[in-house]
């Protein structure tokens, strides 16, 4: 397990999240129709499906950030290790504290040292430490994103100096400051080159003991790559969008059960 930051938060290992008949709106536009899918600790389980069908929306409901949006409506649970993370008794911070975000295009503080950029969450979980902890922690964090090797001469330079690849890795390390249980991931390579795309690949293969990852991504080949887990998000023709089919990765790309999933993996539509 890895250690916990002296004085930061107590150590909290990776989290089975369960998400139960999850239905959304946009207004009066029904996105998701009972979408339920657990997401097992340590595993990683990849999100799939064309364009539209929910993934994205899927994905925000399970740190509480599709409330976010205005017209935003929802129905459904969302557990984590069996608590509920929607139970109004509980911080709207404790989950997205519990469950980070790394999003699509890098988004470091490009003028934010690399060093202050790792530990620029802990200020919005209120986490103080001192300088030794802090330094320790900024290590930490970076060899656990793959990035400290390139960056620990230079930690006082910009994190906006950073190549794409670098800067998603540095905000996954930035993600990992706050001990999340589980990290979700939308579509966190598709800004990048293929071997930025693999060194991120691997990162979060070498994550995956410490937190549980859910990935968003359209890429087939990174989805049989990296998961352990996969589901098939479909909404045809205007309907809410619906898991297809789930399971086991291999299984499902191998000897999908739905010929729907069939014809999505094997690139016949989307
Ligand atoms: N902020 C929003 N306001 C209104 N409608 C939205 C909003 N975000 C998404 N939608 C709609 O919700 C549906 C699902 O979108 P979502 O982004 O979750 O799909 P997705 O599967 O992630 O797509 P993609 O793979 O293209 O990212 C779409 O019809 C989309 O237009």
């Amino acid at each position: 397990a890895p250690a916990a930051p002296s004085g930061g938060a107590p150590p909290a290992g990776p989290a089975t999240l369960e998400a139960r008949d999850i239905t959304a709106w946009f207004g009066s536009h029904q996105v998701l129709d009972r979408v339920s899918l657990t997401m097992p600790a340590s595993g990683i389980t990849a999100l799939i499906g064309p364009s539209g069908c929910g993934k994205s929306t899927f994905l925000r409901i399970l740190n509480r950030m599709h409330e976010l949006v205005p017209s935003a409506a929802l129905a459904g649970e969302v557990l984590l290790d069996g608590d509920d993370i929607y139970d109004p008794q509980r911080k709207l911070t404790d989950a997205r504290r519990a469950i980070g975000m790394v999003f699509q295009k890098p988004n470091p503080f490009p003028a934010m040292s690399i060093r202050e950029n790792v530990v620029a969450g802990l200020r919005l979980t209120g986490t103080r430490l001192g300088r030794s902890a802090k330094e320790e922690l900024v290590e930490e964090c970076l060899v656990r994103g793959g990035l400290w090797n390139e960056v620990k001469d230079r930690l006082d330079s910009p994190g906006g100096g950073l190549s794409g690849g670098q800067q998603q890795r540095l905000c996954i390390a930035r993600s990992l400051a706050i001990k999340p249980r589980v990290l979700l991931m939308d579509e966190p390579c598709s800004a990048l080159d293929p071997t930025s795309t693999r060194v991120i690949e691997e990162t979060m293969k070498d994550l995956a003991r410490q937190v549980t990852i859910v990935i968003v991504t359209h890429n087939m080949q990174q989805a049989a790559r990296v998961s352990d887990t996969c589901a098939f998000f479909l909404a045809s023709q205007g309907t809410p969008g619906v898991i297809v089919e789930h399971g086991d990765t291999e299984a499902m790309f191998s000897s999908p059960r739905d010929q729907r999933t069939s014809d999505y993996v094997n690139g016949r539509f989307g």
